[in-house]
């Protein structure tokens, strides 16, 4: 699948709550309730991260969750990066 146009990149980020675009990539900071929510919200979205074998870069801190999405082999940002971030959306809204 190849990199989106500056455009595609633009219109995907109008549909997506509080990502924005970090370069290459398309990032977003996720907030949650404590620590605890952060991890549920790691650990529920690992198996849907193997299942797409499209995987984030995030790291956390506390009840954040920062996270950065590029497609490392495509060298920039294509549709598997908004569909995870759609994923994450969706997932995140799972977490107490
Ligand atoms: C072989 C395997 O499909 C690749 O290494 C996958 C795994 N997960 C990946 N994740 C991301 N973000 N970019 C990739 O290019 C990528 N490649």
């Amino acid at each position: 699948m190849g990199l989106l146009d500056d455009d595609r990149i633009t219109a995907a980020l109008t549909e997506l709550d509080g990502w924005q675009r970090d370069g290459d990539a398309i990032a977003k900071t996720f907030t949650f309730s404590s620590f605890g929510a952060a991890m549920a919200f790691m650990a529920a979205a690992a198996p849907r991260i193997d299942e797409m074998d499209h995987h984030p870069e995030w790291s956390n801190v506390y009840d954040r969750v920062t996270v950065r999405l590029s497609s490392h082999d495509a060298g920039g940002i294509t549709e598997r990066d908004v569909t995870l971030a759609t994923v994450l959306e969706q997932v995140s809204g799972t977490v107490p």
